[in-house]
Parts: structure tokens; sequence; C-alpha cells
């Protein structure tokens, strides 16, 4: 009798992140992910939940994900918004990665760090459609976790030279800053939103804020705003004078829809229509539909997160890791 080869799942854990990302290579696995019609992604449970030692509900995902015959996945995450007082990003779980044909698990996958590379090379895929492709400089909003890598993938899809950060500590914004040693750009912390939105090609957001901080008045043409935090329906980054003068575009219609305030809101209040969405991931990446039309459109992005990012970026993970072992 044959014996089994030993399936030993591969524990792919934070410093693996660290030394095997390249979002250029991820990206690009991401845009040919969006443009792969065999992928499967059945609509995530999104549980919010009470959280009694917190003032704040937590929320529980579970993202499931399948390329037939090939692999599949499922991230279970949790969002635990008051984190930050611990000193923990709000975001924590675990991505188990599995063989489509035997059913064995290959790799267990720290959640947190694969969000953070696959959330930001999703934002920077969607900026390669939507930005100008001169844009030379970009405002972070938001500290966390993503901040940094937000900024990796950003800059490495447009010829940045200038980035700003601000957070509700400017001791924050300036700790993003010193971590990113040896780039091709400056990084400078602000104090005000405000003093900076105008004059920059392209703005990232991602925050835990439950109301908008950024404010259409403020937007200028040719600008693109790409937005992260605000993942249930009561939460919004930017209000509706953003959404009116921008085209408004989606990660993917299956959950931009239905769970983040800066969509749902307008949706309900009648400042957007369904209809007026210009495209989704899929559709860009298809070549279905057209991102950026002209040089003066504001170009607005909302992502709430798809499990085939998680898919993708496990098997992009796994193969880094197999191969440099
Ligand atoms: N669209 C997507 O695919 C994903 C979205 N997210 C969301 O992105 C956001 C940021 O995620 P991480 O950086 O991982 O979180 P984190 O917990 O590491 O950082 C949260 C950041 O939000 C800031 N913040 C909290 N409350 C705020 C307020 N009222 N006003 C301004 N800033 C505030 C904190 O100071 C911190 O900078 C979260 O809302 C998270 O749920 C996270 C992963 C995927
Ligand atoms: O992993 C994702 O996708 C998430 N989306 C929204 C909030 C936290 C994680």
């Amino acid at each position: 009798a044959v014996s089994p080869p030993l399936l030993i799942p591969v524990d792919i854990h934070f410093p693996l992140y660290k030394s095997n990302c390249n979002f250029k290579q991820l990206i690009e696995s991401l845009k040919e992910g969006f443009a792969t019609p065999s992928i499967q992604v059945p609509m995530r449970h999104h549980h919010d939940y009470p959280n009694p030692p917190e003032d704040k509900d937590s929320t529980l995902l579970l993202m499931p994900a399948f390329n037939p015959g090939v692999d599949a996945g499922v991230k279970i995450v949790t969002v635990s918004p008051n984190n930050g007082k611990y000193n923990l990003p709000a975001i924590q779980g675990t991505y188990i990665y599995l063989d489509a044909h035997k059913g064995n698990i290959k790799a267990i996958l720290d959640a947190k760090s694969l969000t953070t590379k696959r959330t930001a090379s999703t934002s920077a895929l969607a900026s390669s459609f939507l930005s100008r492709e001169d844009s030379s400089s970009l405002l972070m909003i938001g500290t966390g976790a993503l901040a940094k890598n937000l900024i990796h993938a950003h800059t490495s899809i447009r010829p940045i030279t200038k980035v700003y950060v601000w957070g509700r500590t400017i001791e924050k914004a300036q700790a993003v800053c010193d971590s990113l040693t040896n780039e091709s750009y400056s990084c400078t912390a602000i104090t005000s939103i405000e003093d900076k939105i105008s004059k920059v090609d392209i703005i990232s957001c991602a925050t835990l804020s439950p109301t908008p901080l950024v404010f259409g008045k403020w937007l200028k043409e040719g600008q693109h705003l790409d937005l992260v935090g605000a993942y249930k329906k009561d939460m919004r980054e930017a209000d509706d004078d953003a959404i009116i003068k921008s085209s408004v575009f989606l990660d993917t219609y299956q959950g931009g829809l239905k769970e983040s305030g800066d969509i749902v809101i307008p949706l309900n209040n009648g400042t957007l229509k369904v209809e007026d969405i210009k495209a989704d991931l899929f559709e860009l990446c298809n070549g279905a539909k057209k991102g950026r039309t002209s040089e003066k459109e504001i170009t607005y992005f909302k992502s709430v997160g798809h499990a085939l990012e998680d898919l993708v970026a496990a098997s992009y993970f796994y193969n880094e890791f197999i191969s440099n072992k």
C-alpha cells in the first residue's frame, strides 16, 4: 500500500510577510484574480456582536473563496474597534489555505498581515485604473496597521515624491513616517487634513472613524480618493458632497452596496443611485468598464474587502514561502 504523503500545513506569520511582499507582484496577481471567472466567492458572513467590556460592538467576518481544482480558503477575522487602547490592531484573525482537489490544508496564515497586504494592494490596483498616471503626492489619513502598507502599495504604482500622514496624534503620524526609511519620497506628519487635502493627487483614508474626515468641499479636480475604513452601514469616512463631486467605484458590488455607510447612506438618502456607480474591480480588471476618463474627474473608490483578495494573496505568500524555503 502506498502511504499518503505527510501533509503538514505551513505556518505563515508576520516575519515571512515582511520579507516576502513585493507589492507590484501582489497587485498584478490581484488583477489576474479579479479577471479569473472560475474563482467563486459566496457572500461573506458579517456579524456585529456586543462586546460587554467595551462600549462598542465588535464584528466577526467569515470569508470563504474557492477556485475549483486549484485552491480554496477561508478567513476568520474580528474587528475590535477599541483595540487601540490595548496597543493592538483592530483586526485579528486567521486564514486557512486549502488544496481544492484533495482538501488538505496547505497553510495557516496570520490574517492580520494577510489583510493589510491584500487590502493595500487592492487599493493600489484600483488606483492604477483611477488615479492620474502622473500622481506625485499622497495624503494618508490614519496611522494604524494599514497606513504604512497603503503608502508602500500606492507609491509602488505611481511616481509619488511626497507623502503626508495625518493621525489623531502627531506622534503616531510621525511614527509612520519614521518607519519609512530609504524611500524615494519624503514623508511629513501633518496636524490638519484641511490644510493639505486640496493640494495632493491621491487621498487614502483607513480609519475607524464613524463620521466623515474627508469633505467634498475640499476636493479638487483630478484627485483620487481611496476609502478603506467604514466597514459598517453606520460608519463613513467621506460626506455626501464627496459623492456628488465624484465618479464612484467599488471593490465589489457584492459587499460594497451593502456593508459601508460611505455607499449605503448616500444610496438611502438619494445622493447616489446604484446606476450612477461606474464599475467594480471585476469590471475594471476584465476590461468590461473603464476607470478614469478625464484628467479633471474626481474618482472615489470604496473598498470593504473581498475573499477573492485573501485567496489570491494566500496563494501569493504560500508560493513565495515555498520557493524561498
Ligand atoms: N476595506 C478593507 O478591505 C479593509 C478595511 N479595514 C478597515 O480599515 C480601517 C483601518 O484598519 P487598520 O489600519 O488595520 O486598523 P488599526 O486598528 O490598526 O488602526 C485604526 C486607525 O484608525 C484611527 N482611528 C480610530 N478612530 C478614529 C476616529 N474617530 N477618527 C480618526 N481616526 C480614528 C486610529 O487612530 C488608527 O490610526 C478599519 O476601519 C478597518 O476595519 C481593514 C481591513 C480591510
Ligand atoms: O478583511 C476584510 O475584508 C475586512 N473588511 C472590513 C473590516 C475588517 C476586515
